[in-house]
């Protein structure tokens, strides 16, 4: 008989996730114990004053960083087992991750900037299907541009491209609209949400405005290292 694996009906099952920095005499305990499920699917806002740990457990959660302690399953993926190496593969093809500097690399046009992670996971038709997603993102005129031809919002929109186009199982935001000014930043938030809902994918969004926040299906507060208040806004 099959056993049935309650981590894959999921997108995120962490249980008492810790992070210590520092060194060994004197570590910091920077995540104090994260129990957290995350339904297929969901859209969930983290908010929580400067400090508390939002990036750190969006570094444990999307595989940038190996957490101390706990058990952690992303994407059907044991995180908890993998090292460095391993979680490096595992994020490829099954996260997107949108942050709040761009991070797009100078000496690549868009098109090569979205392609070349999906030609790197040796996906099929890199190209055509980088082009495909930065049209989906209103960025057709724009495929041959370098990173410092474009405006702030265009550059988003070509991360969103990056993060996207693999059709991860779930996106990460890190206040994508932090290095926008409002109205830009609105467009990108459209956009983010409608290109998320069209793949289906997870959505894990930090961000420090309550009305983004409440564009998502669950709200998440943190204060000093822990999740103190868990909602559904709608
Ligand atoms: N490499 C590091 N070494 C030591 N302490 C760190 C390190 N990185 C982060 N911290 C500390 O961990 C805590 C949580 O930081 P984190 O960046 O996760 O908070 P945050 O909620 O995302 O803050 P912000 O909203 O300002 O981005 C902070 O006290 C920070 O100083």
């Amino acid at each position: 008989m099959q056993s049935h694996n309650p981590t894959a009906d999921h997108a995120i099952v962490a249980e008492s996730l810790a992070l210590q920095l520092g060194n060994t005499s004197a570590p910091v305990s920077i995540l104090k114990g994260i129990d957290l499920v995350v339904p297929k699917g969901q859209t969930v806002a983290l908010l929580g004053p400067s400090g508390s740990g939002k990036s750190s457990l969006m570094a444990l959660l999307s595989g940038l960083e190996r957490a101390s302690g706990g058990r952690l399953h992303v994407a059907g993926e044991d995180f908890s087992e993998l090292s460095e190496d391993g979680l490096a593969r595992a994020r490829r093809g099954r996260i997107g991750i949108v942050l709040q500097a761009f991070h797009l690399l100078p000496t690549m046009t868009a098109l090569e900037n979205v392609a070349t992670p999906l030609e790197l996971a040796g996906m099929d038709s890199p190209f055509d299907r980088a082009s495909s997603e930065l049209r989906a993102v209103g960025l057709d005129h724009r495929l041959d541009h370098y990173p410092s031809q474009l405006s702030g919002g265009e550059q988003q929109r070509v991360a969103i491209a990056r993060a996207l186009a693999p059709d991860p199982a779930i996106l990460f935001a890190d206040e994508p609209t932090g290095n926008l000014d409002s109205e830009t930043g609105a467009q990108v938030v459209e956009l983010l949400f409608d290109r998320r809902a069209t793949i289906g994918a997870t959505l894990f969004l930090i961000t420090h405005d309550p009305a983004l926040a409440d564009r998502c299906e669950r709200v998440l507060e943190m204060a000093d290292g822990r999740i103190v208040s868990d909602r559904l806004s709608r």
